[in-house]
């Protein structure tokens, strides 16, 4: 299946909200970093799959023994996650209707059931696909002394995860797009909103975290921790 996929992983990012002494996909879960984790779980799904690292220039803790694809490649990451992932797509030639999925190294605890799931999906979409969790909760918006001042219906509204999958073309246009004019957009399905298209909403597990702030690396370590029990427990009963 992932013989033509490629993964571009941007993982040039600072981690500031971390505030840690480096940045955070160096930080430790268990005894490997959250970029190892996170390699490693894209490997799971995708073992055929090409890599594409988006990594600062100035990046001194990466070590390639955390990379297990065969075929990968390191970019230089860009000054907004967007631009790291446009420097991914300016440094691969692949065909026009590749298969490309964005991950987030950020993300460790993605599963390979999400994976495969968003992969048919954007198989099967022409405008490609994202993971995304409907919103549980009443939304606010905030005036700016932060009080309640309104809640917004919350019909329809989604939490948009990674990956996020397009073929090579419409991911390249859009996002050339986004520079060109001076649109800064958080996720690859913004950019490819803003040309008209309606990428397919993936319903995604409510454990893919985005470790973000110090709170986090607790609960993505106790996430992984029950993902692996209930994988054994699963191989058990089989
Ligand atoms: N110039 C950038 C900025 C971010 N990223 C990557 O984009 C993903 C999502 O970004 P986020 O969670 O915001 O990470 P950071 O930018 O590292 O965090 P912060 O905003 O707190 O500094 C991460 O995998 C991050 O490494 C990137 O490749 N290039
Ligand atoms: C792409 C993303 O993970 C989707 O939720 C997110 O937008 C990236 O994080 P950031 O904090 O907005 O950079």
């Amino acid at each position: 299946m992932s013989h033509s996929l490629w993964l571009i992983v941007p993982a040039a990012g600072q981690g500031k909200r971390m505030g840690a002494d480096k940045p955070k996909q160096y930080l430790s879960l268990g005894e490997k970093p959250i970029l190892a984790h996170t390699l490693s779980r894209l490997h799971q799904a995708f073992p055929t799959a090409h890599l594409v690292l988006c990594l600062d220039s100035d990046d001194h803790w990466f070590k390639p023994e955390w990379v297990p694809f065969s075929q990968w490649q390191r970019v230089a990451g860009g000054a907004e996650r967007m631009d790291s992932v446009l420097n991914a797509l300016h440094a691969i030639k692949v065909p026009e209707n590749a298969m490309v999925m964005v991950h987030d190294v950020a993300r460790p605890c993605i599963t390979s059931s999400d994976l495969w799931a968003l992969y048919d999906a954007a198989q099967q979409h022409p405008s490609g696909a994202l993971l995304a969790m409907p919103v549980a909760d009443t939304m606010k918006r905030a005036n700016a002394e932060q009080l309640s001042a309104a809640t917004e219906p919350r019909d329809r509204l989604w939490h948009a995860l990674t990956p996020q999958a397009f073929r090579y073309a419409l991911l390249r246009r859009a996002l050339e797009y986004a520079v060109a004019n001076h649109c800064m957009v958080t996720d690859e399905a913004s950019a490819v909103e803003a040309l008209g298209q309606a990428p397919k909403l993936v319903s995604g597990r409510r454990d893919n975290l985005k470790i973000t702030h110090p709170d986090d690396l607790a609960l993505a370590a106790a996430i992984m921790a029950s993902q692996v029990a209930q994988s054994s427990e699963s191989e058990r009963s089989c």
